[in-house]
């Protein structure tokens, strides 16, 4: 990464609120279902894995850039609470610290303005709470919907509880797609649900949540990903943060250079979000430095890229404490996100 590109980044960083206009990006409409294409989906799974463990060690941006890149980080996290014992009161917390994610001291030593996380993401039952406690912040709600985190409820109550979140309010609905579509290779009933999915969201942009721990192969990974494509997704996202396995570097790079593929042949970008896991600042900057090279500055953007994440926040907010500081704060002072 040159010193211009990490200057770059530094500068958008600075400019980078997600509830402010962004640079209009068509939505992808999706295409009809070409199973050529879907049955000719190849993964060399040890280059893949070759490519990722290099990642980590080669990849580092150190002080003033580190700090811009990770308050950018910040602006991309879907600030999430998908507890069973999530409470109304929890929720307008969370929502508060979407508002505010870092302390006022620190952006302003920064030399930062204002700045928000990506999005809030919930249960439906708590779209409500999170849209009123958001209401004047520009902040987009995503639901989870769909049966989350199995998508094994009745199919047409997954069809229902789509149109109540958006009726709630939600702009934003990660849906979970049926794992069984993929592990017995019925491409037509994926890229049927995911269709009808996305007509049911309206306006509201969905992200196909494929749970890649539970799809047994890289392959079927990548095959997933151009159905869910094809059908209209605009995010694909790696997992619901429940499966035993959740986002991966590998599982990364095979769903990115999917949505490379699919750029390259319809000529609309598609949004990627991983989720489940991601938890440490130095692995957000590994993320987006995978994103910067394989898909280009253009997806480094909340319209194009988020983390699903619980912890992040908080292990971000603590590194740039210490890089205003020079002292690291205990991690439980940065307890919500
Ligand atoms: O979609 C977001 C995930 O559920 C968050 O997972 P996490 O709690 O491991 O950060």
């Amino acid at each position: 990464m040159s010193t211009t590109d990490i200057s770059a980044a530094a500068t958008d960083a600075r400019s980078t609120t997600p509830h402010l206009p962004q640079v209009h990006e068509p939505r992808n409409p999706g295409m009809a279902l070409d199973l050529d294409i879907i049955q000719g989906q190849r993964v060399n799974t040890s280059a893949v894995e070759r490519r990722c463990a290099t990642l980590p060690g080669r990849r580092s941006v150190k002080k003033d850039h580190q700090a811009a890149w990770l308050l950018k980080a910040i602006t991309m996290i879907d600030l999430t609470t998908l507890a069973g014992d999530d409470t109304a009161g929890r929720v307008r917390r969370l929502c508060a610290k979407a508002a505010h994610p870092v302390r006022a001291d620190l952006l302003e030593a920064l030399g930062m303005g204002p700045i928000t996380t990506g999005a809030v993401c919930v249960y439906h039952d708590m779209v409500e709470t999170a849209e009123e406690a958001l209401d004047g912040t520009g902040i987009p709600v995503a639901a989870v919907s769909t049966g989350f985190p199995a998508g094994l409820s009745p199919y047409h109550l997954r069809v229902k509880e789509i149109e109540e979140s958006v009726r709630a309010g939600a702009k934003e609905i990660d849906i979970v797609i049926s794992r069984r579509h993929v592990l017995t290779g019925n491409w037509q009933a994926l890229y049927d649900e995911m269709r009808e999915f996305r007509a049911t969201c309206g306006e509201a942009h969905v992200k196909a949540i494929l749970a890649t721990g539970e799809l047994g192969s890289l392959r079927n990974v990548a095959k997933a990903s151009q159905v869910c494509m094809m059908a209209g997704a605009d995010f694909i996202k790696t997992s619901t943060g429940k499966e035993s396995v959740n986002a991966t570097l590998p599982v990364s790079l095979v769903m990115i250079r999917a949505i490379r593929d699919y750029y390259a042949r319809t000529g609309y970008r598609v949004g990627y979000k991983p989720a489940g896991g991601i938890s440490k600042a130095k692995d957000a900057l590994v993320y987006l430095s995978l994103i910067k090279e394989e898909l280009g500055n253009h997806w480094l953007s909340p319209h194009l890229f988020r983390f699903g994440a619980s912890s992040l926040l908080g292990d971000i907010e603590r590194q740039l404490e210490h890089h205003v500081t020079g002292q690291y704060s205990a991690s439980w002072r940065h307890a919500i996100g």
